[in-house]
């Protein structure tokens, strides 16, 4: 008997353009969401867009309220829901980077409500994702969290944000060319389910963004069309996967793990373009594509090597050696490297 099923939760409304922050109460009101709008914003977007988005909603008659979160953690989540319980909110709106949004979309998915999503920066694929990525003490969690309903993406904020978030977008795309790799070893090896679906939606996208890479220069507001689209469709390959795996593998457990040996040094995107070079290297070997990750990369201007991520070669051996604890994801890193294949994975790739 055939007794699969599966939920692909999608977004209704996808608004992306020059000055479309001022269109996010139409897009809200098309979707009949009702009470009081909550914006979960951190404290740079908040200014940038969060102000623009809570008067919007003033002006038309709405009561809005306001949370400022300062990191991803769980405790955020929480305060943004205690928060939102306590003024009563009818639908919570994400206003920001990777952080913001995965709060608000973990806080939303715990409270029942809608979930709008406003990216300030185009520096992360969760601005779509039904995902949220938390650390949590030695390990990082891929909570199933509430998808946006509406999308709200305007190119001239994502334009004016500083140039290094869009170019950790980027790099969060061409890592999907690792994560695919991954997912597809772990399928054959592990008989982890696989989409043949959201892998090629996820390579393709890569492939896309890595073809226009010459039209994706600083001070160009087309740059930030192309990468919010392929983040927009980034995000929809982990929809219809279910899971983060079309855009996570073992480049993404470098990064987390990165992120708890150095916290703060650098960007997710930058880590996982980095991480990817170094994973690519590891799947096809020292003639193997892992220079065309690097080369894409360098051409969009994302880091290449652990100085450009402000981290040093000891941090980056022990990311390396550790990172497949973070999480029960099988990847090329298997049960682990060795400190020896470590440093000679990161030295012929020239990271260290
Ligand atoms: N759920 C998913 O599927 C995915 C989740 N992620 C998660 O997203 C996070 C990474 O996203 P990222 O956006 O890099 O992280 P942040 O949200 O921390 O944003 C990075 C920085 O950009 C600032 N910023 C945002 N917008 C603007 C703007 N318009 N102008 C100036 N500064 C701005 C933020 O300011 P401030 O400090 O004030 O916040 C912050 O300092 C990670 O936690 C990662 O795990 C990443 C990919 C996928
Ligand atoms: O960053 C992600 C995809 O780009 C997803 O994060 P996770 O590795 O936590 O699932
Ligand atoms: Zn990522």
């Amino acid at each position: 008997m055939f007794d699969k099923s599966t939920w692909i939760r999608l977004p209704r409304n996808v608004v992306v353009g020059h000055g479309v922050l001022s269109e996010t109460l139409d897009a809200v009101e098309e979707l009949h969401l009702t009470g009081r709008p909550l914006v979960v914003s951190s404290p740079t977007p908040y200014e940038v867009a969060g102000t623009r988005v809570i008067d919007q909603f003033a002006d038309a008659g709405y009561d809005p309220d306001d949370i400022i979160v300062d990191e991803a953690s769980f405790d955020a989540v929480q305060s943004v829901i205690s928060h939102a319980e306590d003024v009563d909110a009818g639908f919570l709106l994400g206003v920001g980077g990777g952080k913001a949004i995965d709060i608000t979309k973990m806080a939303a998915d715990h409270l029942g409500k809608g979930f709008v999503s406003v990216p300030t920066a185009a520096s992360h694929d969760g601005i779509v994702s039904g995902r949220g990525s938390v650390p949590e003490k030695d390990t990082r969690h891929s909570v199933a969290a509430e998808p946006p309903l509406a999308v709200v993406a305007d190119t001239e904020i994502l334009a004016q944000a500083p140039w290094r978030l869009t170019t950790a977008g980027c790099a969060d795309i061409i890592s999907n060319y690792t994560a695919v790799r991954d997912w597809e070893l772990a399928h054959r090896l592990k008989n982890v389910p696989y989409s043949e679906y959201a892998g090629a939606l996820s390579q393709m996208t890569a492939e896309m963004l890595v073809e226009n890479a010459d039209s994706i220069k600083r001070n160009l507001e087309e740059s930030s069309w192309i990468v919010v689209k392929a983040l927009v469709s980034s995000g929809v390959a982990m929809s219809i996967a279910g899971s983060s795996r079309p855009a996570s593998g073992a480049e993404h457990l470098f990064s987390h793990q990165l992120d708890r040996i150095a916290p703060g040094a650098a960007l997710h995107g930058h880590q996982v373009g980095v991480g990817a070079i170094m994973t690519e290297y590891l799947h096809s070997g020292p003639q193997g594509r892992w220079r065309d990750v690097r080369d894409a990369l360098a051409a969009i201007g994302a880091p290449t090597t652990a100085a450009e991520l402000d981290i040093d070669r000891d941090t980056v051996i022990e990311a390396l050696t550790t990172a497949h604890e973070i999480r029960d994801r099988y990847t090329i890193l298997g049960d682990g490297m060795s400190e020896e294949a470590a440093v000679e994975a990161a030295t012929v790739t020239g990271v260290v």
